[in-house]
């Protein structure tokens, strides 16, 4: 029996805040697709038939007698009433008031906030919240539903904020399992989404057959003259009884999928438009993109697999939220052709779990816990294996990509182009990987991509990067900050500019961390241009330079003595700028030291310990370099040459990309510097202004405005974790 008004005696339910406004944009939308809700039902049904499944392997009786021992999916539709049902696990009553309403989820207001800023109705089953999109057909939804361990009880709600729970009296008994009612704005139903479901999915569907019943008198006469004479003609068809056909329409469940799981297919015979429909139902991903990339192998041996991995067409909403707080491998497990879960974490390592796709084995048991499972030995061999096959099949992706061959002959095809479309979407991974795998480093380093000095605004390789040094260089060089544009001016590659040698940008906070893992590459080591042991070959001088810049670089080292200043050297790396300030090999880069700063958390004696020496470096061919060496030699007490000293200094801190501890102080010895070339006594001083004091008075009991544009910190909680 169903209706359309709420029962009056049901107990009545608010919707936690977020799951009512997704509500209620999803009942008002326009959204022209609206057949994506089926695909979402059938998704959860399938799910719940996968975890009664699973719970059957270790309890045969879960899964009751008769018709319950069904593992399916029946889609049925009168009038304007649709009805899904499936016998899965079911849902309790405390079931249906958490997952149907109460409980939001990380993605709800995830997705509400992307709905409100134009994004794609779609892609509703990637927030978890798939099920509220029955409110795009429906204005009435009654959600009947039996768990082993409760009695059956119906949900219902008109999306109108509220939702109401009755225990069920009046419908048929479901034995286990959901049944979804729907009552629909519009008529409308469809066939798709049904493909790559493991379960048979029926439709009470009508069918018109035809039917030979006897000929009767009125059917005679209405015979067009045509076919009266044909019969007349034929002599031998008068004998016969007369009939005809007439249509008669009957109602049967008709199968809609053909239940194959397309792993087990040999490679060669699935189409690519197969394997992207199966991505497509895998990863709830049901934009128009093709996966950038698949894997389809069978593993034999010891252990032996078959899996599927892809390369989504885009990462997920979020990807790096959290990615040292949560265990989440998108890989399903099956064994011998059954689900088993997809959050099994130890399949793929966490930089990797951006891919998608599953894995299925016989060399596992199949009645044993998922904990015990975990613990299997042969699932770090799958586990090895699946990260050569995704390490392989990311490398394939740059080898097509005509883009990235040094080769400029290859043709336009579909490929150009993709490997950046990949690095963009999933290089923080890969930098993630070089981090934490020390095994595939070296593999994961060859994917590495960045913009160099001579790249010329595209991403480039190590490889490239090597084939292009120049003879005698022994180093990688690179420079670390916050924008390849703030780079390129960096006083730092004044001096490898000029002698040719290229230098990697890297400008992603998470490049600091990769540079401390990634210490060297085909026999190559990598040097920071910012940071000490820059060796540009020999320079015959620097000795005699060296000699007759002693006594400034003595003195200036006293004079920054409470800087903190390590030593004061002649510069092999300046051209254009009088000095810069330069790191320790092993402490932190200016950019690290501002990155680690701008982390609430980080911890203030960490920093003091890892911010490691500064070496001031000169450049002795620089005007203002010669004049301070002219002025101390004469009289190392002069005055102005040590303020001037000090400014050089706090000059060079902020262009070698640190932030200064003292901004006030720098500034007020800028004014002086400016009164001097002004030519305005040191000591004049600021005019009073009576007006402005008593303007000043005035205004001090206003309320100051709230400052709405203020904007929030970013986020690197994934580094401090790290740390
Ligand atoms: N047919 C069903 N049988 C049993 N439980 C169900 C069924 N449909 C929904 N549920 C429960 O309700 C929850 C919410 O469903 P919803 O579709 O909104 O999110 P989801 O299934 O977790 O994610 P997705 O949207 O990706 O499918 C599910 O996680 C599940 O616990």
């Amino acid at each position: 029996m169903s209706r359309r008004t709420i029962r009056g005696d049901a107990e009545k339910f608010e919707f936690q805040a977020e799951v009512s406004r997704l509500m209620d944009i999803i009942i008002n939308s326009l959204y022209s697709n609206k057949d994506i809700f089926l695909r979402e039902l059938i998704s959860n049904a399938s799910d719940a038939l996968d975890k009664i499944r699973f719970l059957s392997l270790t309890d045969k009786e879960i899964l009751g007698e008769g018709d319950n021992t069904k593992l399916e999916i029946q889609l049925d539709k009168e009038k304007k009433i649709l009805s899904i049902r499936d016998r899965g696990i079911g849902m309790t009553k405390e079931d249906l008031i958490k997952n149907l309403g109460t409980i939001a989820k990380s993605g709800t207001s995830a997705f509400v906030e992307k709905m409100q800023s134009g994004g794609d109705l779609n892609l509703i089953g990637q927030f978890g919240v798939g099920f509220y999109s029955v409110y795009l057909v429906a204005d009435y939804v009654e959600v009947v539903s039996k768990h082993n361990d409760d009695k059956q009880y119906v949900w219902e709600s008109k999306a109108d904020g509220s939702f109401a729970i009755s225990e069920d009296t009046w419908n048929e008994p479901l034995g286990r399992g959901t049944e979804i009612r729907l009552h629909v704005r519009e008529e409308e139903l469809v066939k798709r989404y049904s493909e790559f479901i493991n379960f048979p999915i029926h439709l009470w569907a009508s069918k018109e057959i035809d039917v030979e019943v006897p000929a009767d008198e009125t059917a005679e006469t209405e015979t067009s003259e045509d076919e009266e004479k044909e019969e007349t003609d034929d002599e031998d068809s008068e004998k016969k009884p007369k009939t005809k056909t007439v249509k008669e329409t009957t109602y049967d469940w008709e199968l809609l999928n053909d239940v194959k799981a397309i792993w087990l297919r040999s490679p060669k015979e699935v189409t690519d438009e197969e394997y992207a429909k199966f991505y497509h139902s895998l990863a709830k991903d049901f934009s128009e993109e093709k996966p950038l990339s698949w894997s389809h192998f069978n593993a034999e041996g010891d252990v032996e697999f078959r899996a599927v991995l892809f390369v989504p067409p885009k990462a997920p909403h979020d990807l790096y939220e959290s990615y040292y707080n949560t265990q989440k491998s998108n890989l399903k497990l099956y064994v011998r052709r059954v689900f088993i879960s997809d959050e099994f974490d130890d399949l793929l390592p966490k930089y990797l779990s951006f891919l998608r796709g599953l894995v299925d084995s016989d060399s596992l048991p199949l009645n044993v816990s998922r904990e015990m499972l975990q613990q299997h030995s042969s699932l770090k061999t799958i586990k090895k294996k699946l990260i050569r096959k995704a390490l392989d099949m990311i490398r394939r992706l740059a080898d097509e990509d005509p883009d990235e061959s040094t080769d400029k002959t290859g043709i336009l095809n579909e490929k150009k182009g993709q490997y950046t479309k990949f690095w963009n979407e999933f290089g923080k991974s890969i930098k993630l990987g070089i981090i934490e795998d020390a095994t595939n480093r070296h593999r994961l380093a060859k994917l590495l991509r960045f913009e160099s000095t001579k790249s010329d605004g595209k991403l480039t390789s190590l490889d490239q990067y090597i084939s292009r040094m120049k003879s005698g260089q022994k180093d990688i060089f690179y420079i670390t900050g916050t924008s390849k544009e703030q780079l390129e001016k960096s006083p730092f590659l004044e001096k490898l500019n000029k002698k040719n040698y290229e230098v990697i940008f890297f400008t992603d906070p998470v490049d600091e961390y990769l540079m401390q893992y990634l210490m060297d590459y085909e026999d190559k080591k990598f040097q920071n241009v910012s940071k000490e042991g820059l060796s540009l070959g020999k320079d015959s001088k620097s000795k005699d330079l060296k000699e007759s810049f002693k006594d400034l670089t003595k003195w200036w080292k006293d004079a920054l003595a409470a800087d903190n200043v390590d030593s004061v050297k002649i510069s092999n790396r300046l051209s254009g700028s009088p000095c810069v300030v330069v790191t320790g090999k092993y402490g932190w880069s200016a950019n690290m030291e501002r990155i680690m700063q701008s982390q609430t958390l980080s911890d203030s004696n960490k920093q003091a310990y890892m911010k490691g020496k500064r070496v001031l470096e000169i450049n002795p061919r620089h005007p203002i370099i010669k004049e301070l060496r002219e002025r101390v030699v004469k009289d190392p007490t002069d005055e102005s040459a040590k303020q001037a000293a000090q400014l050089m200094y706090q000059t060079a801190l902020m262009e070698s990309g640190f932030m200064l501890n003292d901004p006030q102080d720098f500034a007020s010895r800028i004014y002086s510097s400016v009164k001097s070339s002004l030519s305005i006594n040191p000591d004049a001083a600021v005019e009073e202004d009576d007006a402005e004091e008593a303007e000043a008075e005035e205004e001090a009991g206003a309320v100051p405005e709230a400052n709405a544009d203020a904007k929030p910190e970013p986020d690197t909680s994934y580094l401090k974790d790290e740390l």
